[in-house]
């Protein structure tokens, strides 16, 4: 066997390995360089990793191993496998390293390549890996950026050993040489050791000639007068450079100032010849290694050039060779407007992008083979899109992978939405590992919820939509209070709420993040008089500083709990908004989270767009809804309805704004495709357990697009609210709108505000005409529009007749919230359905106000809506105030109408009729309307 190796080692170039693969470790590949080549090196880099580890089984073992042990996210997962391997490789190279004190024996891992541009993350990154490596012989590698120069000296000034990656012009050398130089100098004037620190600036070659042989070869093919000169460069410019680059090294290492250092005990930082592997095949495939031989080198070699190296290579001190030659070649390439720094400089911003997008690549990888290894630990979500819709999911998902979106959105980089505060209002991602709630004491909490009977909770919207799926989808612990909550101005539900609960028995939950919304604040005032001011009965759960806080703490409540001011109303479920109610009725809000974590880890910030289920999803809602696909329509399994209205309220208002956005459609019973326009989407949730109805497949062969989620057990409930929650941002980022905040609502409570106190000055509500009515119902038009007929059912056609493809029906009921209603509900919805085959929506007031209204008001303004009033008996008296809940909430119906019929939706009010037949004589009307 041949000896060049060897001999190319003792020529004073290192032999360094530029490949790592745990198979060829384990099989002793490494040792066996060492003992029959001289080995004294090996570097690794992001594409590396990618290729040992993006394909085969090999790291199968050890990736479910490190996620038996722990849940973890995707890059820690890679990374501990990286480590394990660098790890062995630097203890192959160990004996070397003892060996030779120092001087060689090292392998090199990699900062992340995300980071070149940030100086501190870079440090910080470099000294973790330094300490999680926990080997002498190891090199950290930093590219060697803008950026990267501050880190390595300070690095260097740490002690830490560095190998300076991504070098291609003098300039930037001679600028991390010098930084070398400095860090060292820092050590040195704090009296601190300098010897056994060890570094290399990885000098690129190949890729030079690549990117100059190509311009060549152009110029010549265009006929360029200057033809033979370029040719003559063919090839060598690469190798000029670093010749150069060598030159500038040995003026270095002569100077006063490195042989102060030298003195200390220092060791120079040796170059190293990165990208030595040719590239093009008409050139020897060892010319990046015998051209470049000197001492105190190191040429890291891709396995095929270290074998042909091995039988054809010649070992000939060649790097000081023809220098003048070199400079001479780097004239001629100036003079010829070959732009080597132009070239230089993009090839540094290539090469981190290359190694960006092995690394994408590569966490997409470990992405993949996470889920397998998860299995229903994590909840499976499978769509069928058709065609055009696929087609722009896959280009949107690569956009967003290659500007980074996934962790600019865990990073709260304002700029993925519409750059205003938007990074204000991502607390949401740090709760859902139980951030917020951590020391707010649930648990003592649970256990004193325990000695009541009943929990209401009285809130809206933010505060009460997750609390409600939670009690209804998990119920309540062994021998916890049962949740009601109350999230309405409604009398008749009031009552039946206050009827059967002795308020002594009852723990009030007052659940409001502004503490300064209406609703609760009435029903606050209601239930304290109930109770008889029963401080002990009361906890408030509030943002620092509100109103609420206020009264909580001047009634003596028994506890407060705080949310966060960067979590806004919606994405509020996983911060106490949600989890004090839930450990309130004895759900283990401990094992919540952990259950819930796999969602978290899938969906973070390290995992690729493509990879990554909220992104994948947000991507998918995002690009329907700009095709005009802006119904999402939700479909359950009967133990999974409850989420409905919590996704409402998630994408309605986040969405749905400046016309833009997605009106979410929920309790929408099933229909078959020929029933739906071209406007929807659909979402199936479903336990494992259950099955799933006729008729969904039937909609995926039609063409409908449909994404299918599934929950091994319902506690996995709280993976939904991470994946939808991080899908919505990213479709508002798509769509191109601030999901995070809700300026349609506002107007709404404005109107009301309005209404109501004129109510407590006057006594009365303004009077209104109804523009038609008959013994059930009348109704009435916003600013009393003149109406081509007086006949209810006439008006009602006309106001369904307007409906055309993409519009959708809305029916808002200022009525108790019970199945009977509901019933009614879906009957007037199915009929317009069938009659016009277009969305339709439904809400009862004033708890969709809070949710759903933003959209209505904010979104595409293509609504038809019939909002359902009544005068309630017997009505409620709020304690305070003029105004009974009645009158409020016939407020808020008419204050809500006006805005909606201002904001360019078609609304008509019916008022039932006191003595009439109620809702069911609508449901006929309804029907007649839409079949005349
Ligand atoms: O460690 C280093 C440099 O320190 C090497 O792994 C370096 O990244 C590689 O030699 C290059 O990335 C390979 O470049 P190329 O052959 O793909 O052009
Ligand atoms: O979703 C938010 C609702 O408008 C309620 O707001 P709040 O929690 O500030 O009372």
């Amino acid at each position: 066997m041949s000896d060049l190796l060897k001999q190319l080692g003792e020529a004073g170039t290192a032999v360094w390995l530029d490949f790592v693969d745990r198979k060829y470790l384990k099989e002793g590949g490494l040792k066996k360089l060492v003992a029959e080549d001289g080995l004294t090196g090996v570097t690794s880099n992001p594409s590396i990793f990618e290729k040992a580890m993006g394909a085969g089984d090999t790291y199968d073992a050890g990736f479910s191993e490190f996620l038996g042990k722990a849940d973890a996210s995707v890059q820690d997962t890679y990374e501990a496998q990286a480590i394990l391997d660098i790890q062995s490789a630097a203890d192959d190279l160990r004996p070397v390293y003892d060996r030779l004190g120092g001087k060689d024996g090292y392998v090199s891992l990699e900062v992340s390549p995300y980071l070149a541009d940030g100086t501190e993350e870079t440090i910080e990154e470099a000294r973790r890996l330094w300490k999680a490596v926990d080997r002498p012989n190891l090199m950290v590698k930093v590219p060697g950026t803008k950026a990267g120069g501050p880190a390595i000296r300070q690095l260097i000034e740490d002690g830490i050993n560095i190998n300076v990656t991504l070098l291609f012009s003098q300039e930037a050398y001679q600028a991390v040489a010098l930084a070398f130089v400095e860090g060292l100098e820092a050590r040195v004037k704090k009296g601190e050791a300098v010897d056994g620190i060890a570094s290399v600036a990885s000098f690129f070659v190949s890729r030079i000639d690549a990117q100059i042989d190509k311009k060549i070869d152009t110029r010549v093919a265009d006929g360029d007068p200057e033809a033979d000169a370029l040719k003559a460069l063919r090839g060598k410019v690469a190798i000029a450079n670093a010749k150069a680059a060598y030159a500038w090294y040995e003026e270095l290492v002569a100077s006063d100032r490195w042989q102060k250092l030298k003195a200390a005990g220092a060791m120079p930082q040796r170059l190293l010849w990165a990208s030595t592997g040719v590239k093009d095949k008409a050139y020897p495939d060892t010319l990046y290694v015998d051209t470049l031989i000197g001492p105190d080198t190191v040429n890291t070699m891709p396995p095929a050039t270290m074998d042909a190296f091995r039988e054809r290579g010649t070992v000939k001190q060649t790097l000081t060779e023809n220098v003048d030659e070199a400079r001479h070649v780097l004239a001629e390439a100036d003079r010829l407007g070959l732009d080597l720094p132009g070239i230089t400089d993009k090839l540094v911003l290539d090469g981190v992008k290359s190694f960006a997008d092995a690394a994408d690549a590569l966490l997409g990888g470990v992405a993949g083979k996470r889920v397998k290894l998860l299995g229903d630990r994590l909840n499976a979500a499978e769509e069928v899109l058709p065609e055009a819709l696929a087609e722009a999911v896959k280009a949107r998902l690569e956009t967003a992978r290659s500007e980074a979106w996934s962790r600019r959105l865990w990073k709260a980089d304002a700029s993925l939405w519409t750059g205003k505060d938007e990074g204000k209002w991502l607390g949401w991602i740090a709760a859902a590992r139980g951030d917020q709630v951590a020391g707010q004491g649930l648990e003592a909490f649970a256990g004193e919820a325990r000695r009541f009977k009943h929990a209401v909770l009285l809130g809206m919207g933010g505060s009460s939509l997750g609390p409600e799926v939670l009690s209804l989808i998990l119920g309540s612990g062994e021998g916890s209070p049962r949740l009601h909550v109350l999230d309405t101005t409604d009398p008749d539900q009031i009552a039946k709420v206050a009827g059967p609960i002795d308020p002594k028995e009852t723990l009030f939950i007052v659940s409001s993040k502004s503490g300064s919304t209406m609703e609760p604040e009435l029903l606050r005032a209601y239930f304290w008089d109930a109770s008889g001011g029963q401080g002990a009965n009361f906890v408030a759960v509030t943002d620092p500083g509100s109103k609420l806080e206020a009264t909580a703490r001047k009634d003596g409540y028994a506890h407060l709990f705080h949310g966060d001011p960067q979590i806004g109303g919606r994405y509020s479920v996983l911060s106490v908004f949600g989890m004090v109610p839930a450990a309130a009725i004895g759900i283990d809000t401990h094992a919540f989270f952990e259950a819930t974590a796999p969602m978290v880890f899938s969906c973070g910030g390290d995992v690729p767009p493509a990879e990554n289920p909220g992104f994948r999803l947000g991507a998918i809602l995002g690009e329907a809804a700009l095709a005009g696909r802006n119904k999402l329509t939700i479909l359950t399994s009967p133990q999974l309805a409850p989420l409905g209205s919590w996704l409402e309220q998630l994408i309605a208002e986040s969405t749905g704004k400046q016309g833009r956005g997605i009106v979410p459609v929920d309790l929408e019973p099933l229909g078959a495709p020929e029933d739906y326009g071209t406007d929807r989407v659909f979402a199936w949730f479903g336990l494992a357990s259950e099955e799933e109805p006729d008729g969904l497949e039937a909609l995926a062969e039609a063409g409908h697009p449909i994404v299918r989620i599934t929950l091994a057990r319902p506690e996995l409930i709280g993976q939904e609210f991470f994946r939808w929650e991080i899908a919505t941002a990213v479709a508002g980022a798509v769509i191109g709108i601030d999901p995070f905040d809700q300026p349609d609502v506002e107007d709404a409570k404005v109107a009301t505000r309005k209404l109501v106190d004129a109510y407590e000055q006057a006594g009365s509500l303004e009077d209104e005409t109804p523009i038609a009515h008959n013994a059930d119902f009348a109704l009435f038009a916003p600013g009393n529009a003149e109406f081509a007929s007086a006949d209810p059912v006439e008006l009602l056609r006309l106001h369904f007749a307007s409906l055309s493809p993409g519009d959708y029906a809305g029916f808002l009921a200022y009525l108790e919230r019970n199945e009977a209603h509901s019933g009614d509900m879906t009957d007037m919805r199915l009929a317009v359905r069938e009659a016009y085959q277009v969305a339709t929506v439904a809400g009862f007031g004033p708890r969709f106000l809070h949710s759903t209204g933003q959209a209505y008001k904010g979104g595409p303004a293509v609504g038809d809506f019939l909002v359902v009033t009544r005068d309630p008996d017997p009505d409620l008296s709020v304690p305070g105030h003029r105004a009974s809940f009645g009158t409020v909430q016939i407020a808020q119906a008419r204050g809500d109408t006006d805005v909606l019929a201002a904001r360019g939706q078609r609304v008509m009010r019916v008022h039932l009729k006191k003595g009439g037949r109620g809702l069911p004589a609508l449901v006929e009307a309804v029907a007649a309307a839409v079949q005349g």
